[in-house]
């Protein structure tokens, strides 16, 4: 039974050395933030600015094209205005040397009647687009939290 217990008790040592060495490791990956991450860029760098917001752009135009739930609504778009006035309302709403100077969402989404379940499908379009090209999480988050406030000037419009 002692024998047991301290057979256990060598098992939990080791188990404990394992996690404690694993906390270390976390914690210095935590320190070590790249460039990208640091507080001081802003989001469009995170973003990896003009070149990586076309990329977003693109890979999120190629997702609403293949998304028969979406895809309907774009159907008679000027995809390349799109492209252009997108990429401009991302960068400013990422803290980007652009002003976006286009129609306000209000007034583009007016008479669209998107509901909360296609708003919703967008918002997924943008994540796998965003995945696709390998966005880290946290990056992801914060231009989602951006993006999030204009929801009610774009649903039952
Ligand atoms: C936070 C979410 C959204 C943002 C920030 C956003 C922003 C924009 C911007 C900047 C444009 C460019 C306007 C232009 O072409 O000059 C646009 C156009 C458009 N948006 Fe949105 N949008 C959002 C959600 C949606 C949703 C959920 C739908 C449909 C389900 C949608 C459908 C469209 C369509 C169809 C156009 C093109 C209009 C046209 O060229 O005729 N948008 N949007």
């Amino acid at each position: 039974m002692e024998a047991t217990n301290r057979k256990s008790l060598a098992g939990n040592h080791v188990v404990k050395q394992i996690l404690s060495s694993l906390l270390i490791s976390l914690v210095l990956i935590g320190c070590s933030t790249s460039p990208n991450q640091s507080t001081n860029s802003t989001l469009y760098e995170e973003l990896n600015g003009h070149t990586g917001l076309e990329q977003l752009v693109d890979a999120f135009i190629e997702q609403i094209a293949y998304d028969e739930q979406i895809f309907p609504y774009f159907a008679k778009a000027n995809v390349d205005r799109f492209r252009d006035n997108f990429i401009t309302h991302m960068c400013d709403v990422s803290g980007g040397p652009c002003k976006y100077q286009g129609d306000s969402m209000i007034d583009i989404h007016t008479g669209m009647n998107i509901n909360e379940a296609d708003f919703n499908r967008v918002v997924e379009l943008l994540i796998n687009a965003m995945e696709e090209i390998g966005i880290a999480y946290p990056t992801q988050n914060k231009l989602l939290s951006r993006l999030a406030p204009l929801r009610p000037e774009i649903i039952n419009k």
